[in-house]
């Protein structure tokens, strides 16, 4: 069996400044998934989105607060989100099934068991998974913080060997990214804190901002898997990442060692 990859793409890897789903941006992700499973590596894709594709679709006159906002919009933006990936995959005959899922089921072994083995039927039936929260149901104190940290916990569930988060940026700045003189942090090792570069900025779509990826990317390299964090925006991402590691701007969590 091949290395198992997590990739987490961003809302605003998949939106376009006006809102609506970037369906070029799309089709490239969907491409390089391609050129991986084609390689060997087993996918699980974590994709954003929903909510700004439903936002894009209804126009609402009234006010609705952020809870209404975000199942109304996130009900219609995740059809029209996972439509696409079906219509994108369908080019290259590959299936994809949707899974949508709370923080709830990662809590009690017997729903862990079962989301677990949900998913490994999938993969052992070379289907792709598409994963979201179950943004129309979650109560929101009992959401995950965003979408990084949903791709955190399956990564360890599904005990993958690399995760890697796509976003708006090249990686982790070494202070605040719209500065000529900041650079891109090429390697954190999992035992190191760098919450000094954070910024509590987040892109225009996003969720839970930097704060949450480095939270996520340290966690999961310190259960030994290697997390990277990269800008879904650059062509061929997911290719380079894999061809050129070297030349390809990227931060890199390094894996802790375990006794495997
Ligand atoms: N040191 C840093 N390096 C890179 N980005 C940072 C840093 N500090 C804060 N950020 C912000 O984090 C944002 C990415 O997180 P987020 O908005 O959650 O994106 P996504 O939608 O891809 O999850 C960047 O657009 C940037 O504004
Ligand atoms: N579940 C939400 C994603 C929220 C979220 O975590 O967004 P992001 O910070 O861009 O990964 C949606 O599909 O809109």
């Amino acid at each position: 069996m091949g290395k198992r990859i997590v990739v987490k793409v961003g809302s605003n890897v998949l939106t376009r400044e006006d809102g609506k789903l970037d369906v070029t941006r799309m089709s490239a992700i969907v491409d390089q998934i391609v050129w991986l499973r084609e390689h060997d590596y087993e996918v699980i894709l974590v994709s954003s989105g929903a909510v700004a594709a439903g936002r894009a679709e209804l126009h609402v006159d009234h006010h609705l607060d952020s809870v209404e906002q975000r199942q109304l919009f996130s009900a219609i933006g995740q059809v029209k989100l996972v439509g696409l990936y079906y219509n994108l995959f369908r080019e290259y005959k590959i299936k994809i099934g949707q899974v949508l899922t709370m923080k709830e089921n990662f809590g009690a072994e017997e729903q862990y068991k079962n989301q677990e083995a949900c998913m490994q039927v999938m993969l052992e039936n070379n289907v792709l998974p598409i994963v979201n929260e179950n943004d129309t149901v979650c109560i929101t104190e009992l959401m995950f913080t965003d979408n990084d940290e949903l791709s955190g916990l399956i990564a360890k569930m599904m005990n993958a060997d690399t995760l890697i988060l796509l976003s708006n940026v090249d990686g982790i700045y070494n202070g605040d990214p719209s500065e000529p003189t900041t650079r891109i942090i090429p390697s954190v090792y999992y035992d190191r804190d760098i919450s000094e570069y954070i910024l509590a900025s987040k892109s225009s779509h996003g969720r839970g901002g930097m704060t949450s990826k480095v939270k996520t990317a340290h966690d999961v390299a310190n259960a030994g898997i290697k997390v990277i964090i990269a800008n879904g925006n650059t062509p061929n991402i997911l290719i380079n990442l894999k061809e050129h590691p070297m030349e390809t701007l990227h931060t890199e969590f390094v894996a802790r060692p375990l006794n495997k």
